[in-house]
């Protein structure tokens, strides 16, 4: 029977300490979604999908990726899901050659030809010895590792960090395209804008708390505008305390804010002015989350 979600975690919590780790997390992931999982530094991305493989027991909750449970069906789990970790470890005597075809023969399933793929778009040279690799090389070894074998789920803690951007830009490639395949894929990231090329989905964790999950498009659909709008004449009082606007300031002619709402609500308050000049531009994705890390009860952790 195929499970309806590709990742189910129902009160998923894991305490190292007291108010240290996981609050309890509920989420649900579809088969063919890619999600991404976004924090500040210290938030909790790394335990959660530690413990989503099963490297962690969880201290209460479950989780279960394709309709197994991480903890008493790791093995059944592992061998259909493809997992990138935090840290790359590899053995410094082995080639990158070798590794591939170790992989591919472990794994019966892996397909050696498109690891080599993999690595030829990533520009990764395979007769290297591990150990001799920077850490971006040793980053596309771990991506190849993950994908060669084109696994239904893609569990990867920051696919992209150490990479340059070109090369992040692949990795975003091949993401899109194991979606296109109707592949799962989950992804850890501190930067909206990677998740933003690839993910439908994003959650937030900050301090350990699963605090936001929303799709990516109505996320941008709420995000405020730059208001900057410069009057003929001194500009009327009434804006200051028209709803809808907030952060309202005033230099000379011109006045600034954030717009929230309708656009032609704001275009009828003005339309009795005599304007010179008038933009409104969204608000970035990024400004929006620094904004939400900032007010984060883990904030002090933001870099
Ligand atoms: N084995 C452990 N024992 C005790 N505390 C731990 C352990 N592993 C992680 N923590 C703590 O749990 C919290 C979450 O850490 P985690 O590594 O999951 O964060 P992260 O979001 O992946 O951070 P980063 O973006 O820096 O990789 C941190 O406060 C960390 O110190």
């Amino acid at each position: 029977m195929s499970p309806s979600q590709a990742i189910e975690l129902r009160g998923l919590a894991k305490q190292f300490a007291p108010g240290v780790g996981l609050q309890p997390m509920t989420l649900e992931v579809a088969p063919g979604e890619v999600f991404g999982f976004l924090g500040p530094n210290g938030a909790g991305k790394t335990t959660t999908i530690r413990t989503l493989m099963g490297f962690l027991r969880p201290t209460a909750g479950s989780a279960r990726v394709l309709g197994l449970d991480v903890w008493g069906q790791r093995e059944a789990a592992h061998a259909r899901v493809g997992y990138l970790p935090g840290e790359v470890r590899l053995s410094p005597e082995w080639t990158g050659a070798q590794l591939l075809r170790r992989s591919a023969g472990l794994r019966g399933r892996r397909d050696k030809a498109y690891g080599e793929q993999i690595a030829g778009r990533l520009g990764l040279d395979l007769h290297r010895r591990l150990g001799t690799l920077s850490k971006g090389n040793r980053q596309k070894i771990g991506v190849t590792l993950a994908l060669m074998h084109r696994p239904e789920l893609l569990i990867l803690d920051e696919p992209t960090d150490g990479l340059d951007p070109l090369v992040q830009e692949t990795v975003l490639e091949l993401l899109r395209e194991a979606r296109a395949e109707g592949r799962t894929v989950f992804l850890s990231s501190h930067v909206l804008s990677e998740v933003d090329r690839v993910a439908d989905r994003v959650g937030i964790i900050r301090a350990g708390e699963l605090t936001r999950v929303e799709r990516l498009a109505e996320l941008k659909a709420a995000l405020p505008h730059h208001l900057e709008v410069t009057f003929a004449a001194a500009p009327p009082a009434e804006l200051l305390t028209l709803p809808g606007l907030s952060g309202v300031r005033a230099d000379g002619l011109t006045v600034r804010g954030l717009w929230q709402g309708d656009p032609n609500a704001l275009l009828r308050a003005l339309s009795a002015e005599r304007l010179t000049a008038l933009s409104l531009t969204p608000s970035s994705l990024e400004d929006a989350f620094l904004e939400e890390y900032r007010t984060a009860p883990g904030a002090s952790h933001v870099a």
